[in-house]
């Protein structure tokens, strides 16, 4: 793993206090352009807590959040145009079409809205096909460009993850927050999506998977971060991790009752360790 370039993403020394507890104690962490990197612990470990920091949607109680080695810890999120998210609760509109949801997010990151649709004229009906062309691209580039005039209500639910890694591509951005985009997914559709997250890396974008599932955390990630009641407990490749004692006894134990239900693989990754 590449140190010596400067991060896409850092946190230096984070702390995040909600009142008496403490979400997120220190913590100093580096997400790198062209890696996949995968953030695991307990429930309540600070993870969602982490993303929130590095958006902007909190600000940290002390320590810095840096974005290409510049320190933007008090900026607010919607200024982070470097940096886009899926969440753990769906956002995508579901009685639009899938191709629509897509548009949505495109419009909202250039500023092209419905004011100055409604102004017509050519001009304006030119730009709205370049947007659509553009989100049939991005749709293509998740692999669901055949989709696209389906409501998104009638997505099955690994396609419905596919089209939100879609509206975050649609941010044109350079680091990727995945928050659990892969909890709840059969093997077949985990398998696909691992594909994308992989893809993703090798294009070159920064992204962060925060993940239960230690089959898709290896199956994507090439580095890996465990934080534990709010410390960090570990970082470095996941190789190396998937043998760490501390790892281990902390997590990878815990992780085959963390993630039960439709994922089955689940019980046999823990042996994986
Ligand atoms: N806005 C908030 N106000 C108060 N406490 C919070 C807030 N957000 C998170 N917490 C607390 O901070 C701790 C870390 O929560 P966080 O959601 O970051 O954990 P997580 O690792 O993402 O957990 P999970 O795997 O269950 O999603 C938890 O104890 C949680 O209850």
């Amino acid at each position: 793993m590449t140190t010596t370039t400067t991060a896409a993403v850092e946190l230096r020394g984070v702390t995040m206090q909600f009142g008496g507890l403490r979400a997120l104690s220190d913590v100093s962490l580096r997400l790198d352009h062209g890696v996949v990197t995968s953030l695991i612990g307990p429930n309540g470990a600070g993870k969602t807590t982490a993303i929130n920091v590095i958006s902007g949607v909190l600000r940290p109680t002390s320590g810095s959040v840096l974005v290409n080695g510049e320190t933007i810890t008090n900026q607010a999120a919607e200024r982070r145009t470097d940096i886009a998210r899926t969440f753990q609760i769906s956002q995508v509109f579901k009685s639009l079409t899938v191709l629509e949801n897509v548009v949505v997010a495109l419009q909202a990151d250039s500023g092209y809205g419905f004011g100055r649709a409604l102004l017509g004229g050519p001009g304006v009906r030119h730009a709205e096909k370049a947007v659509r062309r553009e989100a049939l691209e991005l749709l293509d580039r998740v692999g669901i460009g055949h989709l696209a005039d389906r409501e998104a209500s009638t997505l099955p639910l690994g396609q419905e993850r596919l089209l939100e890694v879609a509206r975050a591509l649609a941010m044109r951005p350079k680091v990727i927050l995945l928050d659990e985009v892969a909890s709840g997914l059969t093997a077949g559709d985990r398998h696909e999506l691992a594909g994308l997250v992989r893809s993703l890396g090798a294009d070159g974008y920064a992204v962060l998977v925060v993940e239960h599932n230690m089959r898709f955390v290896q199956d994507t990630s090439e580095a890996l971060v465990v934080l534990n009641f709010g410390e960090l407990l570990y970082t470095g490749t996941v190789a190396e991790g998937l043998r760490d004692q501390g790892v281990m006894d902390a997590y990878l134990g815990h992780a085959t009752t963390t993630d039960a239900g439709p994922d089955e693989e689940v019980k046999s990754d823990a042996a994986l360790s």
